[in-house]
């Protein structure tokens, strides 16, 4: 995609959520206080501001620590590059000699050595007027004395890998590597970056970021992201970050904890199931608003609605796209103080929502009716939530299922084929939610109880973090309103007690009985197959793996003989992961659809992400009636790891579209 043509229209769109900055956005570079090099490289070869740059360009010369989000491409790295390096010459002036060997300042922490490459590269050819800064880059050991000598003689900024950084902390030559003199940071796009060194991004931070004020605090921090992980929360928690950036609404939903609901079905059903949600939720109590694409489709809702439902209860407030501006605007206003218990729905195209924009910003559910043609519209239907999203930044609990913003989207095949963006982003975060139509058929099975000599149990088991030698996500904490029905015998009260206590960790493993409603197995020479119905209810929570079924694939290991196996569950965000005990092997496979909830990652090791599913759905679930158990021959069971299949539906899209 032509760069110049993107970064303009994130400017029109306003497509940037912000927190815990007040200023406005900046039009052009040339007013910043970039240093004199840097204002004069910058200047020749950038002529625009893209929107994420409209803002942090002033927050980072400020000297603010800031958290910046966006999807690739979006303008983070020229977000912060120029000013890094204009602080680093501001500073320049001041130093002494002495503090001119040695080094570094600043520190940029790239994914890949590929990156650190590339973001010289984009030095030395951008900013090429700077030559009084010393620049260095390292990927790989720190073995060689070439290398520290030529770092003792002095280093302004060192770009470098996670790994590579690691081993500079173990050298214990001031004269080299002094922690004291660090003043920048930054991690350029950390999600890649933790997803694959989570361990030594935790000792970096652990080294260097501290909960004091910002005011206090010696590093400036700027972290970069293509998307949000929960580890973000914790970071802008604890850490003296206060500042959040993030260039996608859709993603700032999903940093909210927003719930989302993802209907497939044809154009025919779709009005029929809107209507039978419609007639179940309690929608007098929820400012919702439904977005149309167009002015047709929306008037043969309102026509279908009146014929089919005469009896639904709430009303629609319609505005057309011909309407006058301020007729709308007030109609808008007239909604926002609609009372709780009397509200009615408000539809209208997309046309209309991008006029009024400014004067929705308080919805709390979403109806996607259809599809934007581009992205960045659809995206954009997100900020009628954002006032909802504000409310959740800091708050580690999970909202409660209704009180979270909320978004309903109704896809039909054709569209998940023409729009692998969506498809993606949605399977991606874990959003693809459908009703489990097909799951009731299959859930009639039978609820297998595995016993001892033949057979195997499956327990879910809870563990303390630090047993955990994986992933040091969030500590785990449990609130009054999530009602985790644990039983006491498992965990003690004071161990609850102890739990409540933010940044406190259970202590004691929580072993949780997990029948699927439905196991279905097959056998042949070496491996065991499970089919296990995709939902079951933990507690509060569904454990949700899968649109149909995943295999189990449990392989026979000679010398050994066990008669279960555990694995460890993570419910969001108080516990971490899954992970199988004793050298069990289980592979996953997700069949046609992938994951709803859950995300295998790149280890193959690691599942995590449960969600408070709607009661509704789980009520439906658990009224299906179990069959009697069925046995299995499990004597010998070995390793247990996850690996994920690809999509089964991977198209290209051949209309012309940016999803
Ligand atoms: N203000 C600007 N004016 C012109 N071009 C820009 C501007 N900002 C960024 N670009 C160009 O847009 C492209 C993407 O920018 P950048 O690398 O900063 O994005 P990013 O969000 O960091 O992407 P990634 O996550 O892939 O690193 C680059 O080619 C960059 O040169």
């Amino acid at each position: 995609m032509d760069n110049s043509k993107q970064i303009n229209s994130t400017i029109e769109n306003k497509s940037v959520f912000c927190y815990g900055f007040m200023g406005d956005p900046i039009k052009n570079a040339e007013n910043l206080k970039f240093s004199e090099n840097v204002r004069l490289s910058f200047l020749k070869k950038y002529k625009l501001t893209s929107a994420i740059q409209s803002y942090s360009w002033n927050i980072i010369l400020e000297r603010k620590s800031l958290l910046m989000i966006g999807p690739r491409g979006c303008g983070k790295t020229i977000g912060f590059l120029p000013c890094l390096l204009s602080l680093l010459e501001m500073d320049k002036e001041f130093i002494t000699k002495r503090a001119m060997i040695g080094g570094p300042f600043a520190i940029l922490f790239c994914n890949s050595p590929n990156e650190v490459t590339k973001i010289k590269d984009l030095i030395c050819n951008k900013f090429a007027k700077i030559t009084n800064l010393k620049i260095k880059t390292t990927t790989g050991s720190w073995e060689s004395e070439k290398k520290k000598i030529a770092f003792a003689k002095g280093c302004d900024l060192l770009i470098t890998t996670i790994s590579s950084f690691n081993q500079l902390l173990d050298v214990e030559d001031t004269m080299i590597f002094d922690h004291d003199k660090i003043k920048y940071m930054v991690f350029d796009n950390f999600s890649d970056m933790y997803e694959e060194s989570d361990k030594q991004v935790a000792r970096i931070f652990k080294q260097f970021i501290t909960c004091e004020p910002a005011e206090n605090s010696k590093v400036q921090l700027i972290i970069t992201s293509s998307k949000w992980l929960e580890k973000l929360r914790s970071l802008f928690i604890f850490s003296h970050i206060k500042i959040m950036l993030i260039n996608s609404f859709i993603e700032t939903a999903i940093m909210a904890r927003s719930y989302f609901i993802v209907y497939i079905m044809n154009e025919d059903d779709k009005n029929m199931k809107l209507l039978e949600i419609l007639n179940k939720q309690n929608w007098l109590y929820y400012k919702t608003i439904m977005i149309f694409k167009d002015l047709r489709e929306m008037e043969e809702f309102k026509e279908f609605a009146k014929h089919e439902d005469p009896k639904i209860c709430i009303e629609f407030i319609t505005i057309r796209d011909n309407e006058n501006f301020c007729a709308t605007k007030d109609l808008c206003r007239i909604w926002e103080y609609e009372p709780n218990g009397k509200m009615s729905i408000l539809l209208m195209t997309d046309e209309v929502y991008q006029e009024q924009f400014e004067n929705l910003d308080f919805i709390h559910t979403i109806i996607h009716y259809s599809l934007t043609s581009t992205w960045t519209d659809f995206d954009f239907r997100f900020a009628a939530s954002t006032s909802h999203f504000k409310r959740y930044i800091t708050k580690r609990e999970i909202p409660n299922s209704l009180d979270a913003p909320r978004s309903i989207i109704f896809l039909n095949d054709d569209d998940i084929q023409k729009y692998p963006r969506l498809y993606e982003f949605l399977t991606d975060r874990r959003l693809f939610h459908e009703l489990f139509d097909d799951v009731k058929e299959k859930v009639t099975m039978t609820e297998v109880k595995f016993t001892e000599n033949s057979t195997a149990n499956i327990t879910l088991s809870i563990t303390p973090i630090q047993q955990l030698d994986t992933v040091n996500f969030p500590k785990p904490f449990i609130s009054d309103s999530q009602n985790i029905n644990l039983s006491d015998k498992n965990i003690p009260n004071e161990e609850i007690n102890e739990a409540k206590k933010e940044n406190e960790i259970i202590e004691n493993n929580v072993v949780i009985n997990y029948s699927p409603f439905y196991i279905e197995w097959s056998q042949d020479e070496s491996h065991i197959k499970l089919k296990m119905q995709p939902i079951d209810v933990i507690a509060d929570y569904a454990f949700c793996v899968s649109r149909r079924s995943f295999d189990i694939t449990l392989k026979y290991a000679e010398d050994y003989a066990m008669k279960s196996f555990d694995f460890f569950a993570r419910v969001d965000p108080k516990f971490t992961k899954h992970e199988l005990k004793n050298n069990v092997l289980l592979i996953i496979l997700t069949k046609a659809f992938p994951s709803i909830w859950f995300k295998l990652t790149k280890l193959n090791d690691k599942m995590y992400f449960i969600k408070p599913s709607e009661t509704e759905q789980l009520r439906e679930i658990n009224s299906v009636q179990t069959k009697s158990a069925m046995q299995a021959p499990f004597s010998e069971l070995s390793r247990i790891s996850f690996s994920k299949l690809k999509p089964a539906c991977y198209l290209s899209s051949s209309e012309e579209s940016d999803y």
